[in-house]
């Protein structure tokens, strides 16, 4: 790697967060030249270190999912503000990695192993330091008694060396992990690769979906934002916390990006026709289908993401039958006009939200995936009735889960064809593809903050001898 480039400015919410960071390390400089005031007193942010270590060790080791682990993680931290410097830090460390581990192996004789404590530590530091802007003595001081009684002097030695070292620099944008940069080049070439990896460095702009579209203007201004399609707007730059703004009380609109808002919006107004919403927690397109009139049953496997369904459908003065089920044995009472299927997915179409996608979805998973999400959408397309519509979604950047799912399904199904999308249908920047179903990329709406990758095919069903 060139350590020597210039680094680039970070965008807002990396300004954001390292505001947040220099505020407190402030704090720490000064109270590091007083005594403790209680024994056992734990130094100034030391429980966020802590428990952003033990978060990256969830990820990098265990290969779960940052989402999963992180409310039990920072459940003893009483400040939100201290929880979201965790999810800052840790997310700081994962866009970065590959770059952090670079600057590390370039100042160690032998390599450390990927997941030591040792090399956690000295990303940390150097997120810190690199990412977030802390002063260079904040932050390695804030992580060393996280390695107390043990490579105290490794870690700070190579630190240390890194630190005294002349232009010691991130590149422009963060470097993807080879397993990720391979399978995406292999899939969709190089001007991809370079998209995800400039929405990599910073944390994504925020997207809302109106309840009611119609709305969108008056939206757009009260909120001071930026519509790219009807009944969606994306916040400003340093918005207020999303609870404090207008709207949010009284169930104006939800916040969901604006791949993710297409494959509702695009199956149009219900007028009261049934639709299963499969794999719906936690309801982002249930709102949308239930304020679009369809009437809506939402299945899940997930108690509580259902939990936050029910929440979110109350906060918007909508409604929806809930179901709780595996749809492996689910089957419902009559034949639907229309079902969503927004399948189980590696996610890793979201990588700008959730970066840990990036270590954690393998070959392995991504096979996995695709055999489920081939027997969900089988056993769905039985009950959509004949000349009903069928809508199957993923928020994945793997063509195995999106492409090949639906080769596989048309070539099994001869009762479906696909209904072509239009382009005038569609955000300015989105296109179908020749085959009518729609592949959002990064580099889709990228001059205008970007976008998560999605795949989404609509269909419809025949009767058989009409289909041949
Ligand atoms: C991509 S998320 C759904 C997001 C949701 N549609 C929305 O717009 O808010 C996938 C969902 O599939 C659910 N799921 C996974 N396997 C399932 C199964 N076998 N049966 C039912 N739901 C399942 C998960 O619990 C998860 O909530």
């Amino acid at each position: 790697m060139n350590t020597t480039r210039p680094s680039r400015p970070k965008g807002k919410d990396s300004r954001n967060e390292a505001r947040s960071f220099k505020k407190e390390g402030r704090a720490s400089a000064s109270s590091a030249k007083r005594p403790p005031q209680r024994k056992n007193a734990q130094p100034i942010g030391l429980p966020v270190r802590k428990a952003a270590l033990q978060l990256l060790e969830a990820v990098l080791r265990q290969g779960l999912p940052l989402e999963q682990v992180i409310g039990r993680i920072t459940q003893g931290l009483k400040q939100n503000a201290d929880r979201a410097l965790v999810h800052a830090l840790a997310a700081a460390v994962l866009r970065w990695c590959h770059d952090l581990d670079q600057l590390i192996d370039s100042a160690t004789a032998k390599p450390l192993a990927p997941d030591v404590k040792a090399r956690m530590v000295l990303r940390m530091a150097l997120a810190q330091k690199l990412v977030l802007k802390q002063p260079a003595h904040v932050a390695i001081a804030t992580v060393l008694p996280l390695v107390d009684g043990g490579p105290r002097r490794l870690v700070h030695g190579v630190y240390g060396s890194l630190d005294r070292r002349e232009g010691v620099a991130l590149p422009e944008y963060p470097t993807l992990p080879d397993e990720t940069a391979y399978r995406w080049e292999k899939a969709w070439g190089e001007p991809m690769l370079a998209a995800a990896s400039r929405a990599l460095a910073d944390q994504p702009p925020v997207d809302l979906t109106l309840k009611n579209p119609e709305e969108t203007a008056f939206w757009q201004e009260k909120l001071s934002g930026e519509s790219l399609f009807l009944g969606h707007i994306r916040l400003p730059e340093g918005h207020p916390p999303i609870a404090e703004l207008a709207g949010y009380q009284e169930g104006a609109w939800w916040v969901q990006d604006i791949s993710a808002s297409l494959a509702a919006r695009l199956l149009g107004k219900g007028k009261n026709r049934t639709i299963l919403d499969l794999c719906a927690a936690p309801g982002g397109k249930t709102m949308q289908l239930a304020s679009q009139g369809w009437q809506v049953t939402a299945v899940d496997i997930a108690a509580k993401r259902l939990t936050r369904l029910h929440d979110n459908l109350k906060r918007m003065g909508l409604s929806a039958e809930v179901v709780t089920a595996d749809l492996a044995d689910y089957t419902p009472k009559e034949a639907v006009d229309a079902i969503l299927l927004d399948a189980p997915c590696s996610a890793s179409g979201i990588f700008r939200r959730h970066p840990d996608v990036l270590y954690r979805v393998s070959s392995r998973i991504i096979i996995d995936m695709a055999e489920q999400q081939k027997k969900l959408l089988h056993r769905a397309s039985q009950w959509v009735k004949k000349g009903g519509k069928l809508v199957y979604a993923v928020c994945s950047l793997e063509p195995e889960e999106g492409e090949a799912v639906i080769r596989d399904f048309l070539a099994h199904h001869s009762d479906y064809r696909i209904d072509s999308l239009e382009k005038e249908t569609l955000p300015a920047g989105l296109s179908p593809s020749e085959e009518g179903w729609l592949r959002i990329l990064p580099e889709n709406l990228a001059e205008k903050g970007g976008n998560d990758g999605f795949f989404i095919a609509y269909f419809t069903r025949y009767d058989e001898k009409e289909a041949k």
